[in-house]
């Protein structure tokens, strides 16, 4: 699998400077890689233009060799994609909306309706399978999009701020749930818990205003840490001292 960004081009308005101007990013084939990034860098730009759900004005998006624009619906059964907002449909229990995605990339209706169920489970929603989406809270309708990315079988996940609004025992539980999918499946998440995370991650992507500031490897990046940083707070300095923020240590 290879997913990467050629060169591409993005804003939102005209006559407003692009948010991504010539960008090239590859997305790594295994393993955990984490995007960090101030508020406004462009990570959420970034994923949507790797989903697929937002086309550049320039360059081309690409997966495994193919263009984006042209095998798109094909495309969209290989990605499991959780945006920062989850788009449910407030009729449907939270099992039925499961299933109904899996259903769309491509499960049968019988093994859609089953993995919903196995993936509501897994990130401790089974007892709320049943509840219409619409009454429940933001951080069980995030786990409800966690579920959707467990209930097919993707090429390539992404997650975009996927443990926001989740209470510290939901964070662990899906700290588990991350290992195990990208043991498996590259998985793309951005994140602002640098301190959470970066100790997980096989690879670390720092974005700024549209470019990228650092990528490599966790142990890599936690190498910019400030001398003194105390272990806890390694991954935190580096971010800082990368992002040349004062205080760094
Ligand atoms: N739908 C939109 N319409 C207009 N401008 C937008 C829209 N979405 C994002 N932007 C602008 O694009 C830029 C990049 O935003 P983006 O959401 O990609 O950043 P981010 O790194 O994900 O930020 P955050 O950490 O706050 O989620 C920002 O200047 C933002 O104001």
């Amino acid at each position: 699998m290879t997913l990467l960004l050629d060169r591409v081009t993005f804003g939102y308005h005209r006559w407003v400077r692009p948010v991504l101007n010539r960008l090239t990013y590859e997305v790594p084939g295994q393993g955990l890689t984490i995007l960090l990034g101030p508020n406004g860098a462009g990570k959420s730009t970034t994923m949507a233009l790797l989903a697929g759900t937002i086309e550049p004005k320039a360059g081309r998006v690409r997966f495994s060799g193919s263009d984006l624009t042209s095998a798109s619906r094909e495309y969209r059964r290989h990605v499991a994609w959780l945006p920062q907002r989850v788009p449910t449909s407030r009729q449907l229990t939270a099992r039925e909306y499961v299933a109904y995605v899996a259903w769309l990339k491509g499960e049968s209706r019988a093994r859609a309706w089953e993995r919903a169920a196995a993936a509501l489970d897994r990130v401790g929603l089974a007892e709320q399978a049943g509840r219409k989406t619409a009454g429940l809270s933001g951080g069980q309708l995030r786990r409800v999009g966690i579920a959707c990315a467990l209930a097919h079988d993707a090429r390539v996940v992404l997650l975009d701020e996927p443990t926001a609004g989740l209470d510290p025992h939901q964070r662990t539980v899906f700290r588990d749930v991350l290992r195990e999918i990208a043991a498996k499946t590259p998985v793309l998440m951005s994140t602002h818990d640098v301190a959470d995370l970066a100790d997980e991650a096989d690879t670390v992507t720092l974005m700024d205003r549209g470019h990228i500031l650092h990528h490599g490897g966790t142990r890599s990046f936690l190498d910019h840490a400030h001398p003194e940083a105390v272990p806890a707070r390694r991954a935190e300095s580096a971010y800082s001292v990368l992002m040349r923020l004062d205080g760094a240590r």
